[in-house]
């Protein structure tokens, strides 16, 4: 359906460096699918969207949408909709003016439009300040009609920036809900821009992580964290970030000893990798190790682990140890009453595992969770 094909985009501005936000960018997106693009600020999700909205031009690649190739067109001949990041409403026009612009180019009559407005105001909440001119209401309200604008038309695409970044959590909780059920009974295809792991998680079908201006890794969020591609993604996708540990490496009966420091090494038996895996590792002296919190047991095994900190958040403790200098996250969902200073044991198992190389790629993942 959506179709992004190599596409680069570099800033020039007079006096300054070029800027390269995006490199290289290769991205389809299924019709009826709905895409977050995830990635810390500066990364080039902003600059993706205009691109494909036309509201910035491409430096070179493509972009095809439902086989037309867009990047050349007007953005108003593209059939996209989007919802921009500082709202751009109209000043002199209210709150159902803006909304029903959006419309206008559609020829619907003047019952139909009034329909269309008035449902897509109630679905985002904004119902009661149709009346109101921009000024004299908030950003979050500024941002829902801003939301709505885009929603309330025909469009091939939707592409939403930041849709929801400045509600406060419990109605952004109630919003995203709606404008799933909303995207999914309509089948329509979006991408929406988003800082939040909690937001794409809820509303993607797929999520695509960006790092400076390259896409590295666009998969759904179960893949992220079972299969991630790289250190970025395994680092950045999850919450608290996964434990990764430098290790030295040397064969052992058939398989390899990972060594962390004099207390804590793993032994991975060879039958456990794949052939490319046990080459990598046959090459390597030294390389990178992850495991994720939620993968390490507390209260048994045979790593001890000096206590630096251990809250409880209601459902979970998260607790904080030392072993050989390395700092160590544990999450559990028992309430574990050590305090810092206390020694306790922590199991780690060698089967829960990532390995990464010296290029920073994943060259064995941990065995996937069940489900
Ligand atoms: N018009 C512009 N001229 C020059 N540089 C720009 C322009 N727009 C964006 N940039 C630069 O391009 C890079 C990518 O910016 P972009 O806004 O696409 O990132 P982003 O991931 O959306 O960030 P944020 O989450 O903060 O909005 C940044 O280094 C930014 O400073």
């Amino acid at each position: 359906m959506l179709e992004i094909s190599k596409v680069d985009k570099v800033y020039q501005s007079r006096g300054k460096p070029p800027v390269h936000a995006v490199r290289a960018l290769d991205m389809e997106v299924g019709k009826g699918e709905i895409v977050a693009l995830l990635g810390s600020s500066g990364c080039g999700k902003t600059s993706t969207l205009r691109m494909i909205a036309g509201f910035e031009s491409v430096t070179s690649g493509a972009i095809t949408l439902g086989r037309r190739r867009i990047d050349q067109l007007p953005p108003a001949k593209r059939r996209v909709a989007m919802a921009f990041e500082g709202y751009s409403l109209y000043p002199p026009l209210t709150v159902r003016e803006n909304i029903a612009f959006a419309l206008k180019a559609q020829q619907l009559s003047y019952a139909e439009v009034t329909r269309r407005v008035e449902a897509i105001a109630q679905l985002v909440e904004i119902a009661d300040i149709l009346d109101s001119y921009p000024r004299s209401i908030s950003g979050g309200q500024q941002q829902r009609v801003s939301l709505a604008r885009a929603l309330v038309r025909d469009a091939d695409l939707y592409l939403l920036d930041e849709p929801m970044g400045q509600l406060e959590p419990q109605l952004r909780a109630v919003l995203r809900g709606r404008i799933k059920g909303l995207l999914a009974e309509r089948g329509m295809t979006a991408i929406f821009v988003t800082h939040d792991q909690t937001e794409a998680s809820a509303l993607a079908d797929r999520i695509a992580v960006m790092e400076d201006g390259v896409l590295q890794q666009f998969a759904s969020e179960r893949e992220l964290k079972d299969h991630p591609a790289n250190l970025f993604v395994a680092s950045f996708i999850g919450e608290p970030p996964m434990n990764l540990l430098e290790t030295e490496v040397a064969q052992a009966d058939g398989g390899f000893r990972l060594s962390i420091g004099a207390d804590l090494a793993f032994n991975l038996e060879g039958q456990t990798l794949d052939a490319a895996a046990g080459r990598a590792l046959a090459q390597s002296t030294r390389l990178r190790v992850g495991i994720r919190p939620q993968k390490i047991a507390v209260g048994s095994g045979d790593v001890r682990v000096r206590v630096v900190s251990n809250q409880w958040l209601g459902d979970q403790s998260h607790v904080a140890g030392e072993c050989d200098g390395r700092l160590l996250i544990a999450v559990t969902p028992n309430k574990i009453t050590a305090r810092p200073g206390d020694i306790l044991p922590f199991a780690l198992e060698a089967r829960h595992l990532h390995l990464f190389g010296a290029d920073g790629n994943c060259i064995h993942h941990a065995e996937a969770a069940r489900p």
